[in-house]
């Protein structure tokens, strides 16, 4: 898919819930207000590819199950998610640059409707000591930055990463991945168990290319009005 075209199309809300009703409910209202709407792991898990199918009658669906396995299981799966047409697919980039090739190779072959590959790399609900825990004492900009080449030089057509970064990897790696940013927090709205934050008109200025926003749009009393707040406030 191509890079979003108005600040309405950059606005990626995440459907966070097990409800099948109250995901068809959101997706209804919602779609008309942003570019793209992520089915994730607590929806998948609960309604399997109903709900992708649910929410893609409405608008195109980032599917954000962020793949981690072996390559012949991780290039299965990506060929199993194929016929339910997502715009955008996750995968780990800690999965490694052979897992990458081969779902990129699988991906190919729904041809111009591939989905966008996304390579995740360091959690957005990761800080400096949280990362450290697991073994990588790298600052999480480093991490970032050396999993986003690794991914990139594998097959991956872009990446997920906290707003925090952004303007790094762009300098680094240029125009041509697809950023999309999750970590997003309107000014006033709770942190929640997201660590790496900024507001949405900071990360579209630091050149992401989506931003990707949940419980601050979803938890309002008016979902479609919060939505349309943030993309009235991109730059
Ligand atoms: O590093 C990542 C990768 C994915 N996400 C997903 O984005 C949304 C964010 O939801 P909020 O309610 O705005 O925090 C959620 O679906 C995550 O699974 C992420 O946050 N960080």
């Amino acid at each position: 898919m191509g890079r979003p075209a108005s600040a309405r199309e950059r606005l990626i809300v995440a459907i966070d819930t097990a409800d099948p009703a109250r995901a068809a409910a959101l997706a209804d209202s919602l779609a008309p207000a942003c570019g793209l709407l992520k089915v994730g792991l607590e929806l998948f898990d609960a309604v399997g590819p109903a709900a992708p199918a649910t929410v893609s009658a409405r608008a195109p669906v980032f599917l954000d199950l962020k793949l981690h396995d072996i390559p012949n299981t991780v290039a299965g799966a990506v060929g199993a998610l194929l016929p339910l047409r997502p715009a955008m697919l996750t995968l780990h980039a800690a999965g490694g640059a052979a897992m990458i090739e081969a779902a990129r190779h699988a991906a190919e072959r729904a041809g111009a409707a591939r989905p966008l590959l996304l390579a995740v790399t360091v959690l957005t609900s990761l800080d400096a000591a949280a990362l450290a825990a697991t073994g990588v004492s790298d600052p999480p900009a480093a991490q970032v930055l050396r999993l986003a080449r690794l991914a990139l030089s594998a097959g991956a057509d872009g990446l997920v990463c906290s707003p925090r970064e952004v303007a790094a990897l762009r300098d680094a790696l240029g125009a041509a991945p697809a950023l999309v940013v999750p970590g997003i927090r309107p000014a006033g709205s709770a942190t929640g168990d997201q660590a790496r934050t900024a507001t949405p008109a900071e990360a579209v200025a630091a050149g992401a290319d989506w931003i990707v926003v949940g419980r601050p749009v979803t938890g309002a009393a008016d979902p479609a009005a919060a939505a349309a707040a943030i993309v009235a406030g991109l730059p």
